[in-house]
């Protein structure tokens, strides 16, 4: 059976994860990533480790820890503990991911590539976290940096309204004609001149970068 893959959002929401070593840490900067508030509960919290948005709680997990959170993470290196994190999270009705022993938790984590507000999720249904990676570096190689903006160029394109006459409507098959024109390529080059002529061409004469509120990022020096 597959796992159902969600986006969750987290902004401003309080999530805790329990252990402060390499793996509670990754779990918390994805969550910090997303604007959550992060309660990190470990004994061996270092302050370095405890910027803007994180309550640091340092001391071993205890019931009531978990007051008020939308998303519990264990990753304590002991499975007792861990157990004792999903009980509490069980008794409070939170979904819990256990980092050693994911077949008793709720939910799993993917591996992720984001460019902008593109996101793809990668994952094996826990059967090798890094493959997931590995897929996903494969992915980054595919989707050079430009796809942000093309997501954007996208986005705009659906919000806009009116269309001009004889531009296509937004919709698969005009974004297919932009990417069979090489919008990618024209990004990465950073030639706004012919990535306007293409917008008009596909979607009409008033369709340029500027009117869909675009400026392309600075070439990298
Ligand atoms: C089920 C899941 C639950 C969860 O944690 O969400 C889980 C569980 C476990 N991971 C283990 C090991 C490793 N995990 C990683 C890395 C990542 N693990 C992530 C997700 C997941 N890991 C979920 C399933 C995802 C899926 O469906 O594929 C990633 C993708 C996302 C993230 O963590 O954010 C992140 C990549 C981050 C990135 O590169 O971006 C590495 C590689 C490394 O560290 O470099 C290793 C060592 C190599 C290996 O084992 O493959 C172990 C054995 C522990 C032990 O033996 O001690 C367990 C427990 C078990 O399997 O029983
Ligand atoms: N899911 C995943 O992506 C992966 C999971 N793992 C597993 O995740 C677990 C954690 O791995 P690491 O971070 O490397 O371990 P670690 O041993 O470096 O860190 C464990 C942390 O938990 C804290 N801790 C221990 N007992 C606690 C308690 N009762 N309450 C609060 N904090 C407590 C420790 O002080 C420490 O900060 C291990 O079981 C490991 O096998 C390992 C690799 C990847």
């Amino acid at each position: 059976m597959f796992d159902y893959p969600v986006f969750l959002q987290l902004r401003g929401k309080c999530c805790v994860v329990v252990g402060s070593g390499p793996v509670g840490m990754r779990k918390t900067r994805g969550l910090l990533a997303v604007g959550a508030k992060v309660r990190l509960i470990s004994p061996t919290l270092e302050d370095w480790r405890c910027g803007e948005n994180i309550e640091p709680v340092r001391r071993t997990f205890r019931a009531g820890d978990l007051d008020g959170a939308r998303l519990v993470f264990a990753a304590t290196g002991d499975n007792a503990s861990d157990r004792a994190v999903a009980a509490e999270a069980r008794r409070i009705g939170v979904p819990v991911c256990l980092a050693a022993l994911p077949e008793e938790g709720d939910f799993s984590l993917p591996a992720i590539l984001r460019r902008g507000d593109l996101a793809v999720a990668v994952a094996t249904a826990g059967g090798s976290p890094a493959l997931a990676a590995e897929v996903r570096d494969l992915l980054a190689d595919l989707l050079p940096g430009s796809w942000s903006v093309v997501v954007d160029i996208a986005t705009a394109l659906r919000r806009r309204k009116p269309l001009d006459a004889g531009g296509a409507a937004y919709g698969r098959e005009t974004l297919r004609r932009l990417l069979d024109g090489q919008l990618v390529a024209l990004l990465e080059a950073r030639d706004a001149a012919n990535v306007d002529r293409l917008l008009q061409q596909v979607c009409g004469p008033s369709c340029t970068l500027a009117a869909l509120g675009i400026s392309l990022p600075e070439r990298n020096p």
